[in-house]
């Protein structure tokens, strides 16, 4: 390629992405990144005829939240990758079509979750090598893409396809059951809901499988899990059989099994910049007074690392108490967390319910008089709570990084702003649905309906042409 062939660019372009149905993107050039990046959701693997692939959501415009585009593309590698604040992640790597400035070439680029950034692309070095120019002053030198460009595509409303679904839980007659079942079936879908205990499994054949009474269970298009904290390792090994399956499974084992770890979970979200209230952990009775001292002292927080619903959460108000407690607890051969008490938080918490990327209801929880514990099992009063910008980007970015698609992210409203205790993987619909008189169950179906439907049809939508709509330049 000729000199005179080149693209020239500024430090920010609109670009097109057409094979992943993305027709107007702005991207911030960066020619200190190799790789370009995408800003995706709910990333997840599968295969198609031998190949393998990965489905993701974006979000294509910062200022558009409404708009919401499912794409797939071959997956080519996975890489660490360190971005410009200097964290480094495992990052998916596709291959797709890019189209700018009245060209396209293929590239390649990883996916990340970019949801708080200006741009929901960068381009990198290795996408421009030889087929662009970069003018370091110049901005939108290819022109301006316009919104509307997204209202000219496949509509993205799911199609109404029966789906077969896959419920496992241990409590068929429960309300989140209930209420799943009921709604899938009021869509025309199909839903079994099999005691997760129940399943077993070939795991050495060659061709994985999961069965049930007898049978094998196939061709579902989507399994639900509501995995026990008492049955974590076993029900996620299930869940990791239908993966294998490339069944769409609405929350992953490996997510799964990094929100039950209370431990694991505060290191992962900790090592993101999550706000937590000070934790500290360790195993040894000699270092008790030290532990102590890194929270701050009494009255502090002690939990038990696998407990749930309130159990195992105990406030120590005097340095003595919470010796005698760490001690008995050690007795148990129990391994605990030590958290700072956030007093302010007055016995309330916020249980934000995340679907995808979207905080789709939150509300305020409150402990029965004289707890600070505000778990409803524990007789909390639960009421509805307008959340602040920062507690629903909080919310969402700790469910992204445990890599759950439906959390129950739990935190603690403070003067420094949001503190996350845990983020549940199996979070429960009753409480939230009767509180905020919202349908958290259709809003999981539709994030089932229009998840599992990608890999399911394994049709890539929005395939269109691209107009450039105008051509403005500007030096800014
Ligand atoms: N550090 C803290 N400071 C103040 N209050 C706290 C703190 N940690 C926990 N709490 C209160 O205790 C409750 C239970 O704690 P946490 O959510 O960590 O435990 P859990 O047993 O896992 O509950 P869940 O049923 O939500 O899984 C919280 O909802 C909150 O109201
Ligand atoms: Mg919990
Ligand atoms: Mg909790």
């Amino acid at each position: 390629m000729t000199e005179v062939e080149k693209v020239k660019v500024g430090w920010e372009e609109w670009l097109s992405l057409p094979d992943l149905g993305l027709p107007a993107i702005k991207a911030k050039v960066d020619t200190g990144a190799k790789t370009s990046a995408l800003h995706a959701f709910g990333i997840y693997e599968y295969t198609e005829r031998g190949k393998k692939m990965v489905s993701f959501g974006v979000h294509p415009l910062p200022e558009r939240p409404d708009i919401e585009i499912h794409c797939a593309a071959p997956l080519v590698d996975k890489r660490e990758v360190t971005s410009s604040n200097g964290q480094t992640e495992l990052r998916h790597i596709i291959a797709t079509t890019l189209e700018i400035g009245g060209q396209s070439w293929p590239v390649e680029i990883s996916l990340t979750f970019r949801e708080n950034m200006a741009y929901r692309m960068l381009l990198g070095r290795s996408a421009l090598e030889g087929r662009a120019i970069v003018d370091p002053v110049q901005s939108c030198l290819c022109g301006v893409l316009s919104d509307s460009l997204y209202d000219e595509l496949v509509p993205v409303e799911p199609e109404h396809r029966p789906l077969k679904i896959l419920l496992l839980s241990r409590e068929p007659e429960n309300y989140s059951s209930r209420r799943l079942v009921e709604e899938a079936e009021r869509r025309g879908h199909t839903m079994d809901v099999i005691n997760t205990k129940r399943c077993y499994m070939n795991i050495t054949s060659a061709r994985p499988e999961v069965r049930y009474g007898g049978k094998v269970l196939q061709q579902y298009d989507a399994v639900i899990p509501r995995i026990g904290a008492s049955i974590t390792s076993y029900g996620t090994a299930i869940v990791r059989q239908f993966e294998a399956m490339n069944i769409f499974c609405l929350n992953s084992s490996d997510a799964i099994r990094r929100s039950r770890d209370k431990l694991y979970a505060h290191q992962l979200l900790a090592a993101q910049g999550i706000g937590m209230p000070v934790t500290g952990y360790a195993s040894s009775p000699s270092d008790t007074n030290d532990l102590i001292s890194i929270v701050g002292g009494a009255p502090l927080v002690l939990k038990l690392l696998h407990g749930t619903q309130g159990k195992g959460v105990v406030l120590a108000e005097t340095k003595k108490a919470a010796e005698s407690v760490i001690d008995a607890f050690r007795g148990l051969d129990a391994d605990i967390l030590v958290q700072e008490f956030v007093k302010e938080a007055a016995g309330t918490d916020i249980r934000c319910f995340v679907i995808g990327n979207r905080v789709v209801a939150a509300m305020k929880r409150t402990g029965s008089e004289g707890d600070f514990r505000s778990n409803l099992h524990k007789g909390g009063k639960a009421s509805k709570i307008r959340i602040t910008k920062e507690e629903r980007a909080t919310a969402i970015k700790a469910a992204r990084i445990l890599g759950l698609s439906v959390a129950g992210v739990d935190l603690l409203r403070t003067e420094k702003g949001p503190r996350v205790l845990e983020v549940n993987s199996s979070p429960g619909l009753e409480g939230i649905e009767t509180t905020t008189g919202k349908d958290i169950t259709g809003a999981i179906l539709d994030y089932i309906e229009k998840r599992a439907k990608i890999i399911a049809d394994k049709r890539l939508r929005g395939r269109k042409r691209v107009k450039r709509v105008s051509k403005s330049i500007s030096a800014s």
